[in-house]
């Protein structure tokens, strides 16, 4: 089988979220290939928590997997658990018959707060699921051997919506050729070892170990090729009371520049000149931030959005192709 779901911004293009049929109802679900548990509000959710959100009510065709709990948590701190059961899972038209489905019986203010998203469908790696006392496969891999290519492609888009297609390369979907690196999947994660960055001409440095992370928003970057970015705008800035490096909204943010297998893909400047970092609107948040703290570069939504990506398990080597869109 194969498919292609619909991949729709929220604001700012904060994530993505994609329309799942789970036990027949419809979630929309943000797909992230930097975790690895399908988890969904439920009937089972506080209502306190809840409101707002489409819920999964495991009653109607759901088989509790008696004594299964899950507990997740995310580097920005937010997180969710709760108990499992397994259920039909449409995505794009592509079923996974019996899906291990996360619902939760708790979840962090992030996700109570963000009433769009209904819950997360982990891409990376099963082997960084959460579940207990067994752990579960993630859509991708419950499908993968129906599929009629092991892969999925991610064509995520500014401002208005993109795909994830699963089984097929759409050909029609990118420009040049497919450009693929071998992935080191010790992490669980989708990582890989980047290349040079520069802008305006000028070298940043080297990127080096990076996972493509759907779930991410911004893109987290060595602090000394982000500081080599910055210093490229007038009147840029790392301001900890914003929570990273500002700048002026009609600064003129260059291009940023990225090889990856030897191939320079390009992130346009307008995708790093983010979001207004206060009311007044003078002062804009940058979509490259500094990996402090993290131990990898992550490349996320503003980096993907410029691009077209295959996450290839075709061979018993996974692979990542990056194409330009
Ligand atoms: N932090 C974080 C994070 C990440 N690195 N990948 N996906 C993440 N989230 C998914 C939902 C909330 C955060």
């Amino acid at each position: 089988q194969s498919g292609s779901v619909a991949a729709n911004p929220e604001q700012y293009d904060e994530s993505y979220l994609c329309p799942v049929q789970v036990g027949g109802q419809t979630l929309n679900l943000d797909f992230d290939t930097g975790s690895a548990d399908l988890w969904v509000f439920s009937t089972l959710t506080p209502a306190t928590q809840s409101t707002g959100h489409a819920k999964y009510n495991p009653k109607t065709s759901g088989k509790a997997k008696s004594g299964y709990t899950w507990n997740i948590s995310y580097g920005d701190n937010s997180g969710a658990s709760g108990t499992v059961y397994a259920d039909k899972v449409v995505v794009g038209g592509v079923t996974a018959t019996s899906q291990a489905v996360e619902a939760a019986t708790s979840v962090s203010t992030q996700f109570m707060q963000d009433t769009d998203n209904d819950g997360l469908l982990g891409l990376a790696f099963s082997t960084i699921n959460t579940v207990q006392p067994q752990q579960q496969t993630t859509f991708f891999d419950t499908v993968k051997g129906t599929l009629a290519k092991k892969l999925f492609t991610v064509d995520l888009k500014a401002g208005t919506a993109g795909t994830y297609d699963f089984g097929y390369i759409d050909s029609s979907k990118y420009a040049g050729t497919i450009t693929y690196v071998p992935v080191k999947t010790t992490n669980g994660f989708w990582e890989f070892t980047a290349g040079a960055a520069t802008a305006n001409n000028r070298s940043l440095g080297s990127v080096g170990d990076a996972i493509a992370d759907t779930g991410t928003t911004l893109m987290y970057l060595p602090t000394a090729v982000t500081s080599a970015y910055y210093a490229q705008i007038s009147g840029a800035t790392n301001s900890a009371a914003a929570g990273g490096y500002i700048f002026p909204c009609d600064a003129d943010v260059p291009d940023f520049h990225i090889t990856i297998g030897g191939k320079s893909f390009t992130v346009p400047g307008e995708y790093i000149n983010f979001t207004p970092a206060d009311n007044s609107g003078e002062q804009c948040f940058g979509g490259i931030q500094p990996n402090t703290g993290i131990g990898f570069t992550i490349l996320g939504d503003v980096f993907l959005k410029a691009m077209f990506v295959v996450f290839d398990q075709t061979t018993s080597a996974p692979r990542l192709g990056f194409a330009a869109q």
